[in-house]
């Protein structure tokens, strides 16, 4: 059975379906973006997974346990918006939470230390929370949620807050937690899904719409298409290029072609021999790669 299993999952707010039917699974030990645009129910999901809010109807199942049970005690989760005692330091903060979750004074310190040391705000431990920027904040809501070393951490867009240096150091932090346990954070930012996630689930209008590792998804949604611009309307070109054999769609765009060929070679081929015999006023010719961003693109404004 896999780690974190979801079957048929749903979520209704004043008979307003926000979730339908969403399944998916996760293997232990892999780093997994929910990747949606605002309002895709990111939230909703994460909530329903750390048993934060019943889900209507479905089932969720984590190491074998519902969230109804007490999966408290493995799992650790990060809110949108944590909420801090800002008159605490970091350290009691986290020696706090440590008791809450059950360790004993000298564990939960020690804990708290080398949580502190490996988020990379031990210099600041005796400081109130207060003082503490946007990405020391995070840093320092990653440590709490892991204060207990859960099996699962759940991230509720950890990055989004953040400035581009904040940023960068919570994308550097995810990449070493994924050595220790199995992560599954939310993003809109494709690019932070690509750079730090083994795989990626794509939450599109309450369901999952497309799901898998970077390179499956990119080989699966992976086309090449050559992007012409002429000095006037091309128009006049698109025909020709149409009765190519190995052109399958020609889309216009004012001075521009963007072609899609079952064979680029061929179609290359083919349309530099037409330029050149009927002299085309050509000014540029590109093979371009459609990406991963090209497909979101797709997905959510459909
Ligand atoms: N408690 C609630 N009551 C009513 N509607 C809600 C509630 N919580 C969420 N919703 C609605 O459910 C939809 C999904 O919200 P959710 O917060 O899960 O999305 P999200 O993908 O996390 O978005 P964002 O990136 O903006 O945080 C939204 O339309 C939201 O208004």
């Amino acid at each position: 059975m896999a780690f974190v299993s979801v079957d048929q999952l749903s979520k209704t707010f004043d008979k307003t379906a926000v979730i339908k039917d969403l399944s998916f699974q996760l293997e232990k030990g892999k780093c997994v973006s929910l990747l949606g645009q605002n309002g895709a129910g990111k939230t909703t999901t994460l909530r329903m997974l750390s048993g934060l809010m019943k889900p209507t109807k479905g089932t969720i199942s984590i190491d074998g346990a519902s969230p109804s049970s007490d999966i408290r005690s493995f799992i650790g989760y990060l809110p949108q918006h944590p909420v801090f005692h800002n008159w605490m330091t970091g350290k009691e903060f986290l020696v706090y939470v440590g008791r809450l979750a059950h360790l004993s004074k000298k564990e939960a310190t020690t804990r708290a230390e080398s949580l502190l040391k490996q988020v990379g705000i031990e210099d600041a431990k005796n400081r109130r929370i207060g003082k503490y920027s946007g990405g020391m904040k995070q840093r320092l809501g990653i440590a709490q949620a892991m204060i207990h070393k859960p099996k699962l951490i759940m991230l509720d867009e950890p990055v989004s807050s953040l400035d581009p240096v904040g940023r960068r150091e919570v994308l550097t932090l995810l990449e070493e937690l994924k050595q220790e346990t199995t992560v599954l954070f939310s993003t809109h930012i494709l690019s932070d899904a690509e750079e730090v996630s083994d795989e990626l689930l794509l939450l599109h209008d309450g369901h999952i719409v497309e799901s898998g590792t970077m390179d499956d998804l990119q080989s699966q949604h992976d086309s090449t298409r050559i992007d012409l611009s002429f000095s006037k309307e091309a128009h006049a070109f698109e025909v020709p290029i149409s009765q190519i054999d190995s052109v399958e769609n020609v889309q216009r765009e004012g001075n521009q072609l963007h072609i899609y060929a079952k064979n680029i070679e061929n179609a290359r081929t083919e349309i530099l021999k037409l330029a050149s015999e009927q002299d085309w006023p050509m000014t540029k010719f590109e093979v371009s790669r459609t990406s991963l961003e090209d497909l979101f693109m797709k997905v959510v404004n459909q």
